[in-house]
């Protein structure tokens, strides 16, 4: 098994030592292989965000271990981090969180061009990636002459343009309709499986995360694997 995300006895507080303390995740612990497409199912306000940013290296925990790519992150500086992260993981939101004022390709294209690859570089894989959800003929359309599957799909491109190692997603259909949030959940199913990436998808739908390899439930600030 090739390990590309692992926590260990994850704690987070937020406002700790404060009468506003909360305890979101307490003795957290998994670990992703390559090409496992893993469901993550928590009820509302359990801490599936908090656990999605924990790994994505977006928020540190309070306590315990997490590692990405054999790499542990709390000793290395902001830097390192903001790299590993930059590099190795891609992030799909409920609410795509494209740039209104940016064309589709240019929208794919940012997460290569903040890399350092050329402008042309970044767009070719833009093009490549549209191509490869079904919107080479939307090139040039802003998000907001998109339709929603269309504007989620999109973000799938620019979460997977860096080649990241590690995708992680929180409710990436749950703004659609049901038909469409099927449809367009099993064309990121199919991304990620042609990429061997691990992904760790956040999902309140059980007909979904039954189409994933397996299924991990947060509840009471711990995880545990779903039967
Ligand atoms: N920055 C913060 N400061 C204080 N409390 C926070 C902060 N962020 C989240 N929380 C609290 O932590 C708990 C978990 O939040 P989180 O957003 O991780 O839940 P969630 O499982 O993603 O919820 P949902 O499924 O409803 O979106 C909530 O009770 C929330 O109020």
């Amino acid at each position: 098994m090739s390990e590309v995300l692992h926590l260990e006895n994850v704690a987070k507080t937020y406002n700790p030592g404060t009468p506003a303390a909360v305890t979101v995740l307490d003795g957290a612990s998994l670990t992703l292989a390559a090409g496992e497409v893993v469901a993550l199912v928590a009820p509302s306000g359990a801490g599936k965000s908090t656990l999605l940013h924990v790994a994505g290296l977006l928020d540190s925990p309070s306590s315990g271990m997490v590692r990405l790519l054999g790499q542990p992150v709390e000793q290395a500086s902001d830097a390192a981090r903001t790299r590993l992260r930059r590099d190795a993981v891609g992030f799909v939101y409920q609410f795509h969180h494209l740039l209104p004022e940016f064309s589709a390709v240019e929208n794919v294209a940012l997460p290569q061009r903040a890399a350092g690859f050329s402008r042309a570089d970044a767009a070719a894989r833009a093009r490549e990636l549209l191509e490869a959800v079904g919107l080479g003929h939307r090139l040039s359309h802003r998000p907001a002459e998109l339709s929603g599957g269309e504007q989620q799909r999109v973000a799938f491109a620019r979460a997977l343009a860096n080649r990241p190692k590690l995708l992680l997603a929180d409710e990436p259909t749950g703004n659609l309709d049901p038909e469409t949030s099927s449809r367009v959940f099993e064309m990121l199913l199919d991304l990620v499986r042609q990429t061997g990436l691990a992904a760790l998808i956040a999902t309140h739908n059980p007909e979904l995360a039954a189409r994933m390899d397996r299924t991990l439930r947060l509840d009471q600030g711990r995880i545990s694997e779903a039967a």
